[in-house]
């Protein structure tokens, strides 16, 4: 059974703003799933209908299979057994651990001993085990981020509400929490729907997750779905950080621009171009390419056989390169977009020049201008199948440089047909 389910749930604020257009959704029995979107896409409106702090205009919302809200139906907030933790804690500072722990027990009414035993258990399962009557003051953040959830689930709520609720975490103790957050809503069998503008904790968490665009879910999946088979560009964009870059496809190739292009073997067609994938015809498309799927080779810098025809560079520059254990996470400006790749087997530096090379894209079809709103600002690219100067990914751009453009670098460095 689906633990909460909406039908066609839609709000419009006073002032005109969309906060849900149609929103179906179902969250089933004992499911983690992750609301993830730009801000304004409707996260938080979302989770406080769920919640009962915003009155839908328009659709149905059931819990546990009940209607809460819908025509002729409200249920207020406190009538719908829900946990909740937010950012800031908001737990009360001159209580003990135990007391604010045990407050939803003492609104229900249960007896003293039988709410004392369960906050004991409760504090053991968030980690707070023996912590019952510290002062909030004597917790540090993590901890008493684990108070409130304690509180949250005390009441054994149908489902846990989480907004942004590690997001005032410091790394490693929100990577710590993250996990245990896991394990807990797995043992317990919790149903949680968690907002969140970390794409990360979302993909971890989560066993499906939700990506909000403007007031509508663009996609549900599980996190492999979504980073494999984004159903959008702007999925693409959002979740797994792709470049997007427009160009048309026509002849098995994408053109990208003036000179550079993608051989068609390369692409993958993103299912808004339905059955027949790229097919024959002339397309206007977007190119989705993640930044480990884009190469940046480097450029000798004595190598002056970089431009086109018309003077233009088909080199691109490096803008930043952030060392990690695991590479370089370098961006450059190529004819003025800014591409992302990952960078291993040779050390990048600002100023550095690059011959860039897709080596796998999503393609799906042109947005109409502007709608595309919230992606990252980048991108366009990529490799000639004329011209060399880069060397490969092992740093010998020097000997490249000095070969020319010879046929061999052109097959080791550049994206060819
Ligand atoms: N109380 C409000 N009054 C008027 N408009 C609102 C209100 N709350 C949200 N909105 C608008 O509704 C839309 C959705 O906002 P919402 O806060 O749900 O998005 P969000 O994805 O949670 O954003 P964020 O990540 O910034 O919190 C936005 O256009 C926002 O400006």
């Amino acid at each position: 059974m689906s633990s909460i389910s909406l039908q066609g749930l839609h709000h419009v604020y006073a002032n005109g703003h969309v906060g849900l257009s149609e929103v179906d959704l179902e969250v089933h029995d004992g499911e983690f799933l992750a609301l993830l979107g730009p801000s304004g896409s409707g996260k938080t409106t979302l989770l406080r209908s769920i919640a009962g702090f915003v009155q839908p205009e328009g659709g149905t919302l059931c819990l546990g299979g009940s209607p809460v809200a819908g025509p002729g139906v409200w249920v207020p907030p406190e009538k719908r057994n829900l946990g909740m933790v937010f950012q800031d804690h908001a737990i009360w500072p001159h209580w003990s651990v135990a007391r604010n722990v045990g407050y939803p027990l003492r609104l229900a009414g249960v007896p003293r001993k039988t709410a004392e035993a369960r906050v004991r258990s409760v504090l053991g399962l968030v980690g707070l085990d023996g912590l019952g009557e510290r002062a909030p003051s004597a917790l540090s953040g993590g901890q008493r981020q684990r108070v409130a959830l304690a509180r949250a689930i005390v009441g054994a709520p149908q489902a846990l509400l989480l907004d942004e609720a590690l997001s005032s975490l410091d790394e490693p103790l929100r990577a710590r929490l993250r996990l245990d957050l896991k394990t807990l809503t797995n043992e317990q069998g919790l149903t949680a729907v968690h907002v969140t503008h970390d794409r990360a904790e979302a993909l971890a968490l989560a066993d499906r997750v939700a990506v909000l665009r403007a007031g509508r879910i663009e996609q549900i999946g599980t996190p492999q779905d979504l980073v494999r088979n984004p159903a959008s560009a702007f999925v693409a964009s959002f979740v797994n950080d792709a470049v997007l870059l427009d160009g048309t496809w026509a002849e098995g190739r994408l053109q990208i621009a003036e000179g550079s292009s993608i051989p068609g073997e390369r692409l993958e067609a993103g299912p808004c171009l339905g059955a027949d994938g790229l097919g024959r015809r002339e397309l206007a498309v977007t190119a989705a390419v993640s930044p480990l799927d884009l190469v940046l080779h480097p450029v000798h810098p004595d190598h002056d056989g970089d431009t086109w025809d018309t003077g233009r560079e088909r080199t691109g520059v490096v803008t930043s390169a952030l060392y990690g254990p695991h590479g370089f996470d370098v961006s450059a400006d190529w004819q003025g977009r800014t591409l992302r790749a990952h960078v291993t087997g040779w050390v990048p530096k600002p100023g550095d020049r690059v011959l860039p090379e897709v080596l796998r894209a999503q393609v799906f079809a042109a947005e109409v201008s502007g709608a595309v709103a919230g992606t990252a600002a980048a991108a366009g690219v990529i490799g000639g199948a004329a011209g060399n100067g880069a060397g490969n990914a092992t740093g010998d751009a020097g000997a490249d440089a000095a070969a020319g453009p010879d046929a061999a670098a052109v097959r080791r460095t550049l994206v060819t047909a």
